[in-house]
Parts: C-alpha cells; sequence; structure tokens
C-alpha cells in the first residue's frame, strides 16, 4: 500500500462490545499528560446523549454521531465529521494529531473502518492507525456465543485489550484468550485493568491491515450496496429480489433484521473459529435501546432501590444500562453504569450554572419492556 502517512492524521477506532471499557480507554487518552492533540468522535447508540458527556474534558473537541443504525448511517456521519475537522486544520500546522473513533458496542467495525478507504476526501487526509477492540474479560464468553458484533469486533482488531482482568480468574483469562485467538490469530493481546495500558500499545501503531481484513472481510473496500462504485460479486450475498432492507430508523429499536446474506456460523471447537458467513449482516437478536429522561429531580435512595432491584431482576437481558441522575438536594451529578448486574455509580462533578439539569439514562439489552422502564425511572421523582 502506497501511503504518505506521515502527511495524513491518523485515526485510531476503538471498538469493543457494550461496556467493555472503550470509554475508559478514552478518558485515559484524554487525561493523560502527552502534550498532543486528539480529535473525538463518538458515535453513540440512542437518542440521548450520555456517552458525550461521560468523556472527560469534551467541552471542546468531541463530535456525536447519534444513531441507533450504525451500519447504515454511520458512514454518512463520519465523512461529514472528519471532513468538518479537515476544514479545522490549517496548512502545516494540524489542529489535531490523531482522531480518535469510539465505536457503540453494538458496531461492527468494519463500516467504520471502511470509511477511511472509499471516501476519497477521507482517504486523501486520513490514515487508519489501528483498530483496537476493548474485552470485557468476565462477559466476552457469553457474548461470543450469542452476538455475532461482538465476534466481528474481535476478528477485525488490529490489537486486543482484555480488559477487567480483575473480575476473572487466571484460568478464565487463559481461556478467554484462547477463544480470541481462534478468531484473531494475528492482533497482540494485552491484558488490562481499568484500560491500563501504555499509550503507545493504542496509539501510533501503524497497524491497520487492509490484506488481512480482505480476508475476512473481501467486500471490504468495494462501496455497499446501493453506493456509486459497487461492484456485485460472489460476496455480495444479496437476495436482489426480496431487497430487506427496511429497518424501521426508530432510534429506539436496534431489533431490525437486516438479511444481507448468510448468518453467523459459530464453531467453539474448531481450531479457528468463523465470524459470520461472507458479509453476514443478521442483527436479529432484538437488543434494542430505551432511552428515559425526566425533568424533575430524583429521589436518591428510591432511585438506587430501584436500580439494584432491576438489575438483580432482569440483569441477564440488560446488556447494558448508563445514566446521568439530577438527586434532590445534592450539587453533584450522579452518574451510574451497568453492565449486566455489575453496578458502578458515583457522585460526579457539579452541575454547572447554566447546564441543564435533568435525569437521564439508557439501557440497552433484550427483551426490554420500555412502558415498565419509563413508569420505573418515573416512580423515582423525589
Ligand atoms: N471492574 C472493572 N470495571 C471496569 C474496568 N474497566 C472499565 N470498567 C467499568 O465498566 C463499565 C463500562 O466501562 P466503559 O468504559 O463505559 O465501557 P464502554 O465500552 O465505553 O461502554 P459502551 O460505550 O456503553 O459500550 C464502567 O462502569 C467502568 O467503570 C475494569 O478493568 N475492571
Amino acid at each position: 500500500m502506497t501511503d504518505t502517512a506521515s502527511s495524513k492524521i491518523p485515526v485510531t477506532v476503538l471498538t469493543g462490545y457494550l461496556g467493555a471499557g472503550k470509554t475508559t480507554l478514552l478518558n485515559r487518552i484524554l487525561t493523560e499528560d502527552h502534550g498532543k492533540r486528539y480529535a473525538v468522535i463518538v458515535n453513540e447508540f440512542g437518542e440521548i446523549g450520555i456517552d458525550n458527556d461521560l468523556v472527560v474534558g469534551a467541552d471542546e473537541d468531541v463530535f456525536e454521531m447519534n444513531n441507533g443504525c450504525v451500519c447504515c448511517t454511520v458512514r454518512g456521519d463520519l465523512i461529514r465529521v472528519v471532513s468538518g475537522l479537515m476544514k479545522r486544520q490549517k496548512p502545516g500546522a494540524p489542529a489535531f494529531d490523531a482522531i480518535i473513533v469510539e465505536t457503540t458496542g453494538l458496531a461492527d467495525p468494519g463500516p467504520v473502518a471502511q470509511t477511511f478507504f472509499v471516501d476519497e476526501d477521507v482517504k486523501a487526509k486520513t490514515t487508519l492507525d489501528s483498530v483496537t477492540a476493548l474485552v470485557d474479560a468476565h462477559h466476552v464468553m457469553a457474548r461470543l456465543d450469542d452476538s455475532k458484533e461482538a465476534r466481528e469486533q474481535v476478528a477485525f482488531a488490529d490489537r486486543i485489550i482484555l480488559n477487567k482482568t480483575d473480575l476473572a480468574s487466571p484460568a478464565e483469562l487463559s481461556a478467554v484468550e484462547a477463544r480470541l485467538r481462534k478468531l484473531n490469530p494475528i492482533a497482540p493481546i494485552t491484558r488490562a485493568e481499568r484500560a491500563n495500558v501504555p499509550l503507545d500499545q493504542v496509539l501510533g501503531l501503524h497497524g491497520f491491515d487492509l490484506e488481512r481484513i480482505l480476508e475476512i472481510q473481501p467486500e471490504f473496500v468495494n462501496p455497499p450496496h446501493g453506493e456509486e462504485g459497487h461492484v456485485h460479486d460472489e460476496h455480495c450475498g444479496h437476495d436482489h429480489h426480496h431487497h430487506a432492507h427496511d429497518h424501521d430508523h426508530d432510534h429506539h429499536h436496534h431489533g431490525h433484521d437486516h438479511a444481507h446474506g448468510p448468518n453467523a456460523s459459530d464453531s467453539s471447537d474448531g481450531v479457528s473459529e468463523s465470524v459470520s458467513g461472507a458479509r453476514g449482516h443478521n442483527h436479529a437478536d432484538d437488543i434494542k435501546g430505551v432511552s428515559l429522561s425526566l425533568d424533575r429531580p430524583m429521589n436518591g435512595v428510591k432511585f438506587t432501590q430501584w436500580l439494584d432491584k432491576l438489575l438483580g431482576e432482569k440483569g441477564q437481558d440488560i446488556l447494558r444500562a448508563k445514566g446521568i441522575i439530577n438527586v434532590e438536594g445534592e450539587d453533584k451529578r450522579l452518574v451510574f453504569q451497568a453492565v449486566h448486574m455489575i453496578l458502578e455509580g458515583d457522585l460526579q462533578r457539579e452541575w454547572g450554572a447554566n447546564e441543564r439539569r435533568w435525569s437521564r439514562a439508557v439501557f440497552i439489552g433484550r427483551d426490554l419492556n420500555e412502558a415498565e422502564l419509563k413508569a420505573g425511572f418515573e416512580s423515582c421523582a423525589a
């Protein structure tokens, strides 16, 4: 590949399933004393900006791409944001040393990475440095079983960070590593707690390997179906007669069914584990996000009890929950985070004088009862 990488802005894509530790790593990168300027692009699930607010020093250079359906809209959004960033560059004095893209936990990193090869404008100005996958050592085995996205994220990575090692035994960690190796025999695996990896293992790797990606996704540099330049071939996997590409763009829903080609096939006992059939693209697993908000202050005790009970009862199905709560009588924002039943919460910075003081939360999971969640959330009002 000919690449005048030095003059192009390196892009690091952070991937990894819901709750794996992407934001934790991002915050580490942004707070470390490196004297560099990073532009951050956050792609979040659900229509209420929460991730954006959980990124430290988020005032300036964080760009949000807010969409439920990553696979279809992310490329347009990303091109728009990256092009916008480039306009802020002055000749000879780059405004940014690097761009970091945090993808949603439900995303196949393919379309994001693809953007840097397919769009001419973006291609001319940026270079994909690496795709780094965060893995939750405690939950990943179950997710590799039931989620094609989780498998894709691992398979696609140039580097894997096996995070949350504090939540797994040495034997479990070895078993996880063996499984990751089957999906991705090449990417170095680094163990980490709270994503404490040296930054030189994440940034400036020159690690993106197009050759390898073309083995996993032969369609990688072919613009998607329906876009200019798309070439139909045997990898396309579409049924052109029933072009079942009509997902509803209701942002509460990620349960759309793309029916692009064969479904995931998983053989966990083979030598290598396959991600899916060629370009299989099926999110039929009925995962959806429910966004909740309330302008009235909340009773902190009621809210905590409600959340504990909810996670205790439905934690298996709640893949991820997080929120920022306006607690009555409290000047600080209560931030909570959950991955299944593992809940963390603490009071973080004070509400700003001009900040809208409201509570908001997002729950992502299977079979979520939106009406029940909403009623429960609102019953915590002070
Ligand atoms: N015990 C433990 N918890 C961790 C570790 N790393 C991150 N966490 C916690 O795991 C939760 C999820 O971390 P995030 O960094 O928000 O995960 P994420 O991948 O950005 O999540 P999404 O963007 O929602 O997919 C938070 O509560 C973190 O504090 C770790 O190494 N050990």
